[in-house]
């Protein structure tokens, strides 16, 4: 039985950097050969990044990633790394744009993966299942390929398929059993959510029954706008023995030998395999002899913490995004409460404290909590503190200009908006935005206010989550022997905007506790009114929390982006209208 020393390399490329990410490819292909690899695989749309939106539609940059590609494997034989085989995904194009004028039925753009060897391109395959639910809109920008192509090397046939191609049954899997294969490739670009591990691997080891064959599974790693990508890439034996798993959110070279069965000859070149797939054969002749020894191999990764996972994803998603738009630091108000706390602390995990400001802006409301607990929350984490008094600029305004009620409340919360944007302006900052899911979800925050900002790392946090999250990143501190972040006063008090005399948020909405499960029925299961009360909800509430939720579109739409986490973030997961009369009470 042949083996094959397989090096994945979870690596984070950046959207639009064809140059950066080819030299990753030439860098991570020089640390799988010093290990001995003999066939090495990148993510999905590694030159280009993913997902690149409507940059598909632009002739220029199809054209810029098809020069990329064959320049890199030129790249990598004058690198003396010709004699590896390496599989890494592109954007490629047989046909103009699908939306053009001059669009070709069949042809356009295509979400693609390449063999390079020996400075060429030797084998392509373009992804035959588009995912065209939630964040993804393949349909929109690429064609399905209809061709599964094996790649003959080392003597085991090879299957090389893309990302959703996994999350289908009776695809290119079942097209690779007729065909014989020992090994299907899986290049993915799969974006974080909460649980999504746990779905990962059952389905790997479904697939590996279907094909009848190993799968190497290689996912990207690192922030892009909205979306997280974990790693968690894997290779699973044909029986679904994972022989073993990459660690989530970091960059991480897998190597490891897999005794795969020596190539059949089932299946010929053009045969009809499954519906709609048709077998390209090709042959890679010479790679690097089988190595002296075992792959030094890291061991099995076991599962975390659910608030470890959503941790270390929030970091890394505001640590990419931050970087990857160049970014020198952050600036955010902090008001002693428990989100800003949070954030404050993402941030200082993400960046490191010297590059986090954290102002505070008292008001005449601003209890002496509401400073002190914020200038704990500096110490602990090392942040740069400043203290911002609101009051002289709300009184002049209010000199000029005769407002009251929630005018006068929301002034403050504009005031405070209009400092963190002159800090932004005038230091160069990106603002963080501190609103959870909870508060986007019923629209508590001002307009312009409170929701200022170009980033919002718990954007897609329920409140009651915020708070489990303080709690686990304070306990893991301990447990670490280090200072606990997040001072206990902001975790224990109750929550309260400071906006008028003794405010407190349970005057506005219904506790947390009873808030959030209504949210998530509504909002992440898309359940109406009557599901809701046959949950146990009591209607009174329900009929509440829906009006407000209704009624707060036109905030949504204008939020700033955040990480998601979950299956259904506001935003492209979940697109409803803002002029709409449909209600679920009628
Ligand atoms: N359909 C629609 N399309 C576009 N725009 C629409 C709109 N409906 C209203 N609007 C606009 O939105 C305005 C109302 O929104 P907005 O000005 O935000 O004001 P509003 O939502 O009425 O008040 C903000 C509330 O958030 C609370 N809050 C909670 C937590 C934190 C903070 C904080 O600031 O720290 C505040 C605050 O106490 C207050 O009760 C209207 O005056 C109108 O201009
Ligand atoms: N006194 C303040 N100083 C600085 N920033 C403030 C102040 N009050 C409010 N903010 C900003 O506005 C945001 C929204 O306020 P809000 O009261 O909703 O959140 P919080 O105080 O962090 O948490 P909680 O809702 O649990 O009290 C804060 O997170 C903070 O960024
Ligand atoms: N890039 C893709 O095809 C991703 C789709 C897939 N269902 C996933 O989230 O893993």
């Amino acid at each position: 039985m042949p083996t094959l020393r397989l090096a994945l390399c979870q690596v984070n490329p950046s959207v639009g950097d064809l140059t950066g990410n080819a030299g990753l490819v030439r860098a991570w292909t020089r640390r799988a050969a010093d290990s001995g690899a003999q066939l090495v695989l990148f993510p999905e749309m590694m030159l280009t990044g993913y997902p690149v939106e409507d940059l598909v539609f632009r002739r220029s940059f199809v054209a810029a990633s098809q020069a990329a590609l064959t320049r890199l494997a030129a790249d990598l034989a004058a690198d003396g790394l010709g004699d590896l085989p390496v599989v890494v995904g592109y954007l490629d194009a047989d046909g103009p744009p699908q939306v053009s004028a001059d669009a070709e039925p069949g042809r356009g753009a295509r979400n693609a993966a390449a063999l390079l060897h020996r400075g060429e391109v030797v084998a392509t395959y373009f992804k035959h299942h588009l995912p065209n639910y939630g964040v993804f809109d393949e349909d929109r920008y690429f064609v399905p390929g209809d061709m599964l192509t094996v790649v003959r090397l080392g003597g085991v046939d090879v299957a090389l398929t893309i990302c959703e191609d996994l999350w289908q049954a009776g695809g290119p899997f079942a097209a690779a059993r007729r065909a014989g294969v020992g090994l299907v490739v899986n290049i993915n670009g799969s974006p974080y959510e909460l649980n999504k591990d746990d779905l990962r691997l059952p389905l790997v080891r479904r697939r590996a029954a279907e094909a009848g064959a190993a799968v190497a599974y290689v996912n990207m790693i690192g922030g892009q706008d909205e979306l997280v990508f974990e790693g968690d890439s894997m290779i699973v034996a044909s029986d679904g023995t994972v022989l073993t798993r990459a660690p989530q959110f970091v960059t991480h070279l897998l190597v490891h030998d897999v005794d795969l069965p020596a190539a059949t000859d089932a299946g010929d070149d053009g045969e009809q395999l499954a519906e709609g797939l048709r077998m390209v054969r090709r042959t890679v002749e010479g790679i690097p002899p089988s190595p002296p020894g075992p792959a030094a191999v890291g061991g099995l990764i076991e599962p975390v913490a659910d608030e470890a996972e959503v941790w270390q994803a929030l970091v890394l998603g505001l640590r990419d995004y931050v970087e990857k738009n160049r970014f020198p630091s952050v600036v955010l108000g902090l008001s002693g409460g428990i989100d800003s706390a949070v954030v404050a602390a993402i941030a200082v995990d993400a960046l490191g404290g010297d590059r986090v400001v954290g102002v505070s802006l008292p008001s005449q409301h601003s209890s002496e909590h509401s400073r002190s607990d914020a200038a704990d929350l500096a110490k602990r984490t090392g942040l740069d503190y400043r203290v911002e008094p609101i009051q002289p600029m709300v009184d002049t305004f209010l000199a000029n200009m005769s407002l009251s009620g929630v005018a006068v409340e929301n002034l403050q919360a504009r005031v405070r908006g209009v400092i963190l944007m002159a800090l932004s302006n005038q230091e160069g900052h990106l603002v963080l935005t501190t609103g959870n899911k909870s508060e986007l979800a019923v629209g508590y925050s001002t307009l312009y206010g409170d929701s200022v900002g170009g980033f919002n790392p718990i954007k897609d946090v329920w409140k009651t989550l915020v708070w489990r999250l303080a709690k686990w990143r304070n306990t893991e501190a301990t447990r670490l022997g280090v200072t606990p972040p997040i001072p206990e006063n902001s975790i224990g008090k109750p929550p309260s905007a400071e906006l008028s005399p003794g405010q407190l948020d349970s005057d506005s909405l219904p506790d947390y506790d009873v808030l959030d499960p209504i949210l998530i029925g509504y909002v992440d299961g898309d359940l109406g009114r009557e599901g809701l009360i046959a949950d146990g909800h009591d209607p009174a509430v329900v009929d509440k929390v829906l009006r407000m939720v209704d009624t707060a579109e036109y905030k949504r739409r204008q939020s700033a982006p955040g990480t998601k986490i979950s299956m259904k973030a506001f935003g492209r997961d979940r697109r409803l209208p803002i002029t709409n009369r449909w209600r679920e009470n009628g």
